[in-house]
C-alpha cells in the first residue's frame, strides 16, 4: 500500500479542563475523500485546527508526505500544500470578494477575477467577484472560502461541514467537484453530520466520540443507521408527528412588503405576502441569496423601515418601524443565521449572552443584574438542551458550532415567545440534537406559539412545517401545504422551473 499522504500519531488538544483531542491516530490516503464524524464537541474541528496549524497540539506527531513536520501556523500549512474552509468564516465584510481573496493569492485583480470566474463555474461555486462580502449570503460566502482555497492549489483540502449551508443542488455540484479533485490525487477531509452525504462520497471515515476515535470504516458498508449508532453511541430519536389542530390568531403578517436594500449587491424584495397564526410552522424554503438575509432583517427589525410599517404586522400590530428590542417586547423572539456575532457575542460569557435578550426573564431588576438569576437560566437552557459545555461562564466563542446553536435555540425557546424566527435551525448541529431541536419546535406549535423557520433543507421543512412558501429573486411563493406538496415541487419552485413552465 502506498505511504499515506498524512498520518497523525497520538494526537492530543486540551483547552483548560476539556481534553478536545485525545490521542488521535488517523491515516490520509493520497487521492481519497476521508470523512470525520462525531457528535457535537466530540473534537473534530479541533482535530482540522491542529492539522492546518491553527492550534498547536499538546503531543503526538504529524507525518506529512513521508516527513515529521511542525505545522506551526495557517501560512506553513499552505506553503505544505494543505487548505481549509472553516465552518466560522474568515473573510473581510467591507472588503469585495476579489479583494479577500487578494489578501492569500498572488496576481493582478483583474487575473484574479477571470480565475474567480473560472473556478466557479467550473466547480459550480458561482459569485460575484466585485460584491462586498457582506452583502454575501452564507451560501455564497462558503463559495468564496471554498474557491480561495482552490486557488492555492491544495494537496490536501479541509472541509469543516461544506455543505451544511449549501441547498441540494449546489451540494451536488460541490461533491462533483470534490470527486474531480480526487480524481486529479487531491485528498479531501471533510466534516459532516449528513450521513447520507458521507456514504454518498467518502472512501473512508474516521469517528470521534469524546476526543477519541471510536471507529475507523469504509461508509459505504455502512447504512445510516448504522453510523449514527456509532457516532452517538445510541440509536436516533424519532420526531413526533405534529398534531392536527386550527391554527390560531394571526402572529405575523407581511402584506405586499417591497424592499429596495441600499446595498447594490443586496436583493431587493417585491410583493412578499405572508400570513403566520398561532399554533403553525410556516417553512420558507429556497437557495440562499434569494433575498433571505434581506427578508430575515426586516422581520428581526434589524432593517427598519417607517415607510413599510404597516406591511409588516406581529401580534395585529404594524412593526416595520420598530426596532428589534420593540418588538421582543411583543413577545417576539429570533434566532439569526449567523450564531457568532449576531446571535452570540463570541468573547462574552455564556451567562452574560442570556441576558443579551433574556433580560426580561427577572434577570434584571431596577438596572440591576441578579447574578443568581442570571446563572440559573443559563444551567438550565444548557442541561435542556443538552449543551455540551464546563458551565455558564464559558466563553461563547469556546463552544463548538453546533453546541453554539443549541445554547441560542434554546435560550430563544426559553424566552416563552408568542412569535419564533428561527434562521436555519439545525445548522451544524449533530443528527441527535437536530431532532431534539425539531422536536422542541414542533411541541412549541402544538401549545399554540407561532413558528417561522428559514432553512435550506428541505427535509426538514417537510418534517415539521404545516405550510411551505419558496423564496426565489426577492419573491415569494404562495402557501403550499405540506400534506399536498412533494418534495420535487419545491425543489422545482427553488430554481424557477415552475414559472418557465407557466404553472
Ligand atoms: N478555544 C477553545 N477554548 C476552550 N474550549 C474549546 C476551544 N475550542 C474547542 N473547545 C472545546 O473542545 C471540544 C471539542 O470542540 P470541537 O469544536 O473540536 O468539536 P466538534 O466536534 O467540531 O463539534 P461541532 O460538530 O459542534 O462543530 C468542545 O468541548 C469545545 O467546547
Amino acid at each position: 500500500m502506498p505511504a499515506p499522504l498524512l498520518s497523525l500519531r497520538g494526537l492530543t488538544k486540551t483547552y483548560g479542563t476539556v481534553r478536545a483531542n485525545r490521542g488521535i491516530d488517523l491515516d490520509v490516503a493520497e487521492g481519497s475523500i476521508h470523512a470525520i464524524l462525531g457528535e457535537n464537541g466530540a473534537g473534530k474541528s479541533t482535530l482540522m485546527k491542529l492539522i492546518y496549524g491553527v492550534e498547536t497540539p499538546d503531543a503526538g506527531e504529524v507525518i506529512w508526505r513521508g516527513h515529521h513536520v511542525a505545522l506551526s501556523s495557517p501560512a506553513e500549512a499552505r506553503r505544505q500544500g494543505i487548505g481549509m474552509v472553516f465552518q466560522h468564516f474568515s473573510l473581510f465584510e467591507t472588503l469585495t470578494v476579489v479583494e479577500n481573496i487578494s489578501l492569500i493569492v498572488p496576481g493582478s485583480k483583474a487575473e484574479l477575477t477571470a480565475r474567480i470566474r473560472t473556478l466557479g463555474q467550473e466547480y459550480g461555486l458561482e459569485v460575484e467577484p466585485r460584491a462586498h462580502v457582506h452583502a454575501l449570503s452564507v451560501g455564497e460566502r462558503q463559495r468564496v472560502e471554498i474557491i480561495r482555497c482552490l486557488m492555492t492549489d491544495p494537496k490536501l483540502l479541509i472541509l469543516d461541514e461544506p455543505t451544511s449551508v449549501l441547498p441540494p443542488q449546489s451540494v451536488q455540484r460541490l461533491f462533483q467537484t470534490l470527486t474531480r479533485l480526487r480524481d486529479r490525487g487531491v485528498s479531501i477531509l471533510f466534516i459532516s453530520h449528513k450521513l447520507e452525504e458521507i456514504r454518498s462520497i467518502c472512501d473512508r471515515a474516521t469517528i470521534l466520540r469524546d476526543g477519541q476515535v471510536t471507529g475507523n470504516i469504509d461508509p459505504r458498508e455502512h447504512d445510516a443507521h448504522d453510523l449514527a449508532r456509532m457516532m452517538i453511541g445510541r440509536d436516533m430519536p424519532e420526531t413526533r408527528p405534529a398534531v392536527a389542530r386550527e391554527p390560531g390568531e394571526l402572529r405575523l403578517e407581511l402584506a405586499g412588503l417591497d424592499h429596495q436594500p441600499d446595498d447594490p449587491f443586496a436583493q431587493s424584495l417585491s410583493g412578499i405576502n405572508l400570513q403566520l397564526r398561532a399554533g403553525e410552522i410556516l417553512g420558507i424554503a429556497g437557495v440562499s441569496g434569494n433575498g433571505q438575509g434581506e427578508l430575515s432583517r426586516l422581520i428581526s427589525g434589524e432593517t427598519t423601515d417607517p415607510a413599510a410599517s404597516d406591511q409588516i404586522r406581529m401580534m395585529g400590530q404594524p412593526v416595520g418601524h420598530l426596532n428589534a428590542a420593540a418588538r421582543r417586547k411583543l413577545g417576539f423572539a429570533f434566532v439569526p443565521e449567523e450564531r457568532l456575532g449576531r446571535g452570540a457575542v463570541p468573547e462574552m460569557s455564556l451567562a452574560d449572552n442570556t441576558l443579551l435578550t433574556a433580560h426580561r426573564q427577572g434577570l434584571v431588576r431596577r438596572g440591576m443584574i441578579n447574578r443568581l438569576r442570571e446563572a440559573a437560566f443559563t444551567a438550565r437552557c444548557i442541561a435542556d438542551y443538552d449543551v455540551r459545555t464546563p458551565g455558564p461562564q464559558a466563553e461563547a466563542g469556546a463552544l463548538s458550532g453546533g453546541n453554539l446553536q443549541k445554547f441560542i435555540v434554546g435560550r430563544e425557546i426559553m424566552l416563552a415567545p408568542r412569535l419564533l424566527f428561527v434562521s436555519q435551525p439545525t445548522w451544524g448541529v449533530d443528527i441527535g440534537a437536530a431532532s431534539a431541536i425539531r422536536r422542541r419546535l414542533v411541541d412549541l406549535r402544538n401549545d399554540g406559539v407561532a413558528v417561522l423557520i428559514i432553512s435550506e433543507e428541505i427535509e426538514e421543512l417537510f418534517e415539521i412545517c404545516d405550510r411551505i412558501q419558496v423564496i426565489r429573486e426577492g419573491r415569494l411563493s404562495a402557501a403550499l401545504q405540506v400534506s399536498q406538496t412533494r418534495v420535487e415541487d419545491i425543489g422545482r419552485y427553488m430554481i424557477g422551473a415552475e414559472e418557465r413552465a407557466g404553472v
